[in-house]
């Protein structure tokens, strides 16, 4: 029976603790949120970190940008929020509406306030796992911060991704890396035999596809450390991209969705976004 890896539970606790560190600090850090209101994923979303930056007392300011809003009206948007001294960070929802480069757009906000370490400088510095502050992306980063809090060893274990989006997959395969572990990043283009070749003899595996059900128990090896990024609504239920029931029976850790890795998130960007905020009154 797999422990299950209570993202709910450490990210209540995160936050508690970073409600005491801003309140301490006298800071009045503020996130400004990007995002396409026609996106259910991205209201949602939207809401959660609002309601969850409100009670650690983080200001937050919501941009809703229009479904046939130009690359250059967004970059506009961030020019500005990046030239405002009030505006600590700033995250761009992804997806804007389609006929925006979200990554041009990524890369367009100031390096010092791209909280969610979207951006093409934070990226590069991960990937070289770079000494020194940088903010990197939520999700990988909230896995990491988990799967530390469990005491789960990654020196030289074989790591599989599923997954390589800018927002998890890539920067999620670049932190296992920078802890030793030997990493396979999966997509859409893996072969089906090649992928479950190498899910069968992985120490941790983590998948954010977006396809519900799409990893089972039976591919997995026994002890193997679950990671569920996937989000979906399955009969209105969300449920992530692991066969919860038949992976649990196998895995030696498991996250649930919801209350695994969707938490951590919010609470990560929370935390990059107070980093932030003691950075730029340093300097
Ligand atoms: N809980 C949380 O905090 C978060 C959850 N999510 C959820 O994670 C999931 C992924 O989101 P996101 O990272 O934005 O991903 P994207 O939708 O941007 O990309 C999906 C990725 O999955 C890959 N993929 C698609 N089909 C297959 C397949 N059959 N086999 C292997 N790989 C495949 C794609 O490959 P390719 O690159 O070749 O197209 C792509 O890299 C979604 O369900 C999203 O809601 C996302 C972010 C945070
Ligand atoms: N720049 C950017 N950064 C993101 O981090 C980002 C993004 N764009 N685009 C969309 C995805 C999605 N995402 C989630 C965050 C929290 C939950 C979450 O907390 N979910 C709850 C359940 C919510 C429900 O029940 O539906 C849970 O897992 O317990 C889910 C998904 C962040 N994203």
């Amino acid at each position: 029976m797999a422990t299950i890896l209570d993202g709910k539970a450490l990210s209540k606790d995160l936050k508690i603790a970073l409600a005491d560190k801003v309140k301490e600090s006298g800071l009045s850090p503020k996130l400004a949120v990007v995002f396409d209101p026609k996106n259910d994923g991205s209201r949602l979303y939207v809401g959660m970190k609002q309601r969850a930056a409100a009670k650690v007392g983080i200001a937050t300011e919501d941009i809703a940008v229009a479904d046939d809003v130009t690359t250059e009206a967004v970059l506009k948007i961030v020019a500005d929020l990046n030239a405002d001294p009030s505006v600590t960070g700033i995250l761009v929802q992804a997806p804007l509406p389609e006929a925006v480069n979200d990554q041009q757009v990524f890369s367009a906000i100031a390096p010092e306030k791209d909280v969610d370490g979207l951006g093409a400088f934070n990226q590069g510095m991960l990937f070289g796992d770079q000494p020194g502050e940088y903010a990197v992306a939520a999700t990988p980063q909230g896995v990491m911060t988990m799967l530390k809090h469990y005491d789960i060893d990654l020196h030289g274990k074989k790591a599989v991704v599923v997954g390589r989006s800018q927002l998890f997959g890539r920067p999620m395969a670049a932190l296992l890396n920078n802890a030793n572990a030997t990493v396979t990043l999966a997509h859409r283009y893996t072969p089906r035999e090649m992928l479950l070749d190498v899910l069968k003899d992985a120490d941790i595996v983590v998948v954010g596809v977006g396809i519900a059900n799409f990893i089972t128990g039976d591919q997995i090896k026994d002890g193997a450390v679950l990671v569920d990024v996937g989000m979906n609504v399955v009969d209105g239920k969300t449920t992530g991209d692991i066969e919860f029931a038949s992976a649990e029976k196998k895995a030696s850790f498991i996250t649930p969705v919801p209350g695994g890795v969707g938490p951590m998130t919010i609470a990560t960007l929370l935390e990059n976004t107070f980093a932030a905020a003691l950075s730029q009154e340093k300097n």
